[in-house]
């Protein structure tokens, strides 16, 4: 099971969770979050990582040529699309994208189902709510291209066992406060998400 740790605002937060096992970080380019990071202390960290760990940059409402000019400063490796984009669109940027399904029904879950997806719970607000999508809907889905995102926690994370998915994604599940790590959660979520 691969491991992204999102909402990442500090080397501290970065550094313990590539040390617990964490595939991918994320970092929040939308100013309107608690968790948001500027482009120049997200070059910081991401300068200070070790190899092989994704770079995940989230975006929200933002223009082709903003996205591809904070990615290439910062060396983001992957931008994960928050808003309502279509096959083409996603094409145009020249970088690799992970497009967001924000799920209200099961049959959302089949948005972009020949790409890989990130797939999680709606709310008003984006992102990083705490809201849990429903794991019937994902019943017979093939969940191979999934990474699944909303409400999980090392408490709830065994209960996605079964479904197969390629990965799982969490922010507000492992803080002690918004915008902020709890080093402790974040070792107990990647090695409990890892034992899968
Ligand atoms: O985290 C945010 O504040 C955020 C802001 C704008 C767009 C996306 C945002 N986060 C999205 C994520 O990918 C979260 O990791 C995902 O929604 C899971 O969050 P949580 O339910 O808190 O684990």
């Amino acid at each position: 099971m691969r491991v992204k740790i999102c909402g990442i605002t500090n080397l501290r937060d970065a550094l313990h969770a590539v040390e617990c096992g964490a595939d991918a970080l994320g970092f929040v380019f939308y100013n309107q979050s608690p968790r948001y990071i500027t482009p120049k202390d997200a070059k910081h960290i991401i300068d200070l990582l070790p190899p092989f760990v994704e770079r995940v940059g989230l975006f929200v409402d933002e223009g082709v040529e903003t996205i591809e000019t904070i990615c290439r400063y910062t060396n983001i490796s992957l931008a994960q699309i928050h808003f309502d984009v279509d096959e083409e669109s996603l094409d145009v940027i020249d970088l690799k994208t992970l497009p967001v399904v924000r799920t209200r029904s099961p049959e959302d879950i089949h948005r972009f189902s020949d790409r890989y997806r990130l797939v999680d719970a709606y709310c008003e607000t984006y992102g990083g709510s705490g809201k849990r999508l429903n794991l019937e809907w994902f019943e017979g889905v093939d969940c191979s291209k999934i990474i699944l995102a909303g409400g999980l926690t090392p408490q709830n994370i065994a209960e996605v066992k079964k479904y197969g998915f390629y990965g799982v994604d969490v922010s507000s599940g492992v803080e002690s406060v918004k915008g902020k790590k709890d080093p402790k959660k974040v070792e107990q979520f990647i090695t409990y998400a890892k034992s899968l």
